[in-house]
């Protein structure tokens, strides 16, 4: 497959980790150096305190929606941007070193568990353990025998467990990660802005007059709480086809309270 560099050759490319999780497939459609790291935050914090480093974070699935611990560190980290989109198809096992009569507990991924909730009911399987990647999980599953795996076919392999089920998600499973950097695009075809708006009648609605007016379609919108201001949120905004940022940025500025502009991105799958 055709590999992407970014604009300069990158320091590292950080991913959840350890290896075999569905971000580190996502990660080698770049080239460069392939770092694990155990959360996503620490993604973060790596591509934070390096000179020029990528990062890649799941953003959002097409079950179970957005993965707000991106969400909010997107929030937390003010000089992070997002540069590419990378969608890739989730195809999930249900993977063991035993057959399933001595399986007592499934570690997974909490995503990766909800996108297979209603098959996972059908075979009567419950006891979750919820773990910080699918390849963790496949991991700890070698590592006891009375246990399985929700992860990638390509981790049961990596971590010598049998198959007992394949394709267990519930129906089509698609997971868009981010490509992360301290470097902000502005030529990419998608974009995202993180605000928060004033508490009063028509305040979000004024925010997106500005996209309605400039005739600019919205692709996805969610809000998050203020972890410091209980019942307050921060929205963020994803949209396409725009002419100029910047003067968008200036416009939109007019009529929030805070605004973080994540940059431009485009989509490399
Ligand atoms: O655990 C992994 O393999 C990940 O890359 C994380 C993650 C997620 O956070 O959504 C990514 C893709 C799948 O949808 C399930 C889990």
């Amino acid at each position: 497959m055709e590999t992407y560099n970014f604009l300069c050759d990158p320091n590292g490319i950080y991913y959840l980790g350890p290896e075999g999780s569905f971000s580190h497939q996502a990660s080698t459609l770049l080239s460069g150096k392939l770092i694990p790291k155990p959360t996503i935050k620490d993604i973060f914090v790596a591509v934070n305190n390096s000179l020029d480093a990528l990062g890649v974070v799941p953003v959002e699935n097409s079950i179970e929606g957005p993965v707000n611990e991106t969400l909010d560190n997107l929030f937390a980290f003010d000089g992070i941007y997002s540069v590419y989109s990378i969608e890739i198809q989730i195809d999930l096992v249900l993977a063991s070193k035993s057959d399933l009569s001595k399986v007592k507990k499934i570690y997974s991924h909490n995503h990766a568990i909800r996108e297979a909730q209603n098959n996972l009911e059908k075979l009567g399987v419950t006891n979750f353990v919820p773990v910080e990647s699918t390849s963790k999980a496949a991991l700890m599953a070698n590592n006891d025998r009375e246990s399985a795996a929700i992860c990638s076919s390509f981790a049961a392999k990596l971590y010598n467990l049998e198959i007992l089920y394949d394709k267990i998600q519930d129906g089509v499973n698609i997971t868009k990660f981010l490509v992360i950097s301290k470097k902000m695009r502005t030529d990419g075809n998608k974009a995202i802005f993180l605000f928060t708006v004033p508490h009063k009648p028509g305040g979000l609605y004024r925010v997106i007059e500005k996209f309605y007016l400039k005739n600019i379609n919205l692709t996805m919108i969610y809000s998050r709480p203020l972890r410091n201001t209980p019942w307050n949120y921060y929205f963020y905004l994803e949209f396409e086809n725009f002419d100029n940022l910047s003067t968008l940025e200036k416009d939109v500025r007019e009529v929030v309270i805070e605004l973080k502009n994540k940059g431009s991105y485009t989509k490399l799958t």
